[in-house]
């Protein structure tokens, strides 16, 4: 379990962290989301103790990390993947590591075996492409077989089979009742992967729920696709009863605030013929971008931040 007790990261007047409070909990993966320079690699940082808090506290299974007696057997990270001594190879890399907590090569030939690196085992790791170079990083996070892991833009650079292969080995990680918490940018993959969702924006907490209360919560309550021939006296009625209410083409509306039992009564009620009722369901991407909308700290003059469905 990983708890963050009003962190608050300082660099001069920069607040990078601002206060965070957070539990993140073993057996499910959490994502970890935020706009470029919301704080997630500073928070990730302080939880491994390479930086230190400016006050509160970021605690691995209750201590500072710190504290850890064996902190490599604790908690395992992949933060920047080219940290690697280029001219070992993949195997030594490893060795090297495991050294350090009394893990040898049996343990260390599993884990090159586990991410797919047993070829090229005795390759130098700075001959190695971006994706072997995430398959590395993850072999020298798993190693000591820490009950805790984070992990930054871990698909980053893999190819389609790495990438399903990351995705059944973090299902199967928090399966196995571990905590896992996982940066990323690409909504898509985090769709797919997290559970629950941490956001944050200038350094401060914006959500902090399940994956599926998030998309949920951006819906408002879910968006409901209407196809009626009597769609223009249905959506005065609907916004007489509250609901917010868009005329997409002739016919068809979209209603949100109205749940399907309502809009179905509303137009028994008055006699109105519906013929389709839809929930229409919103992305995590659009989610995300409404919620985050305001504390983007670096935009682009021409980014475009439509719906999308
Ligand atoms: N060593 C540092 N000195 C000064 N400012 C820093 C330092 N490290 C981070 N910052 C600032 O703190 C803020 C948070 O940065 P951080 O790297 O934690 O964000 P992030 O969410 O990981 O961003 P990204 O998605 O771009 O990786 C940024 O405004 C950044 O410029």
């Amino acid at each position: 379990m990983i708890e963050l007790q009003r962190l608050t990261k300082r660099y001069g007047e920069k607040t990078a962290v601002d206060g965070i409070t957070a539990t993140i909990e073993p057996g499910v993966v959490t994502g970890f989301l935020g706009p470029n320079g919301a704080g997630k690699s500073t928070t990730m940082r302080m939880v491994l103790g390479l930086d230190r808090p400016t006050s509160g506290a970021a605690l691995v299974n209750g201590k500072p990390y710190s504290a850890l007696r064996a902190p490599l057997a604790e908690v395992g990270a992949l933060l920047d993947a080219k940290a690697v001594d280029g001219g070992r190879s993949a195997r030594n890399h490893l060795l090297a590591l495991g050294a350090t907590v009394g893990i040898g090569k049996r343990r260390v030939d599993e884990v090159l075996a586990s991410v797919g690196l047993t070829e090229v085992a005795h390759k130098r790791a700075g001959s190695f492409s971006l994706g072997m170079g995430q398959r590395l990083g993850i072999a020298a996070a798993l190693l000591a077989d820490p009950q805790v892991l984070l992990l930054d833009e871990p698909v980053n650079g893999l190819d389609i089979d790495g990438v399903q292969w990351i995705r059944a080995l973090l299902h199967e990680l928090a399966a196995e009742g571990r905590t896992v918490l996982l940066s990323s940018h690409l909504m898509s993959e985090m769709e797919l992967v997290a559970e629950h969702l941490l956001v944050i924006g200038q350094g401060r907490i914006l959500a902090d729920t399940t994956i599926a209360r998030f998309i949920e919560d951006a819906s408002g309550g879910g968006r409901m696709s209407v196809l009626s021939p009597d769609a223009d006296e249905l959506a005065s009625l609907l916004v007489g009863a509250g609901a917010a209410v868009t005329t997409v083409e002739p016919g068809r509306l979209e209603v949100r605030g109205a749940a399907p039992s309502v809009i179905g009564d509303l137009a028994a009620a008055r006699g109105l013929r519906v013929h389709g009722l839809t929930a229409l369901s919103t992305s995590l991407e659009s989610a995300y971008l409404e919620l985050t909308r305001d504390s983007v700290e670096y935009a682009g003059t021409t980014a475009q931040r439509g719906e999308a469905a």
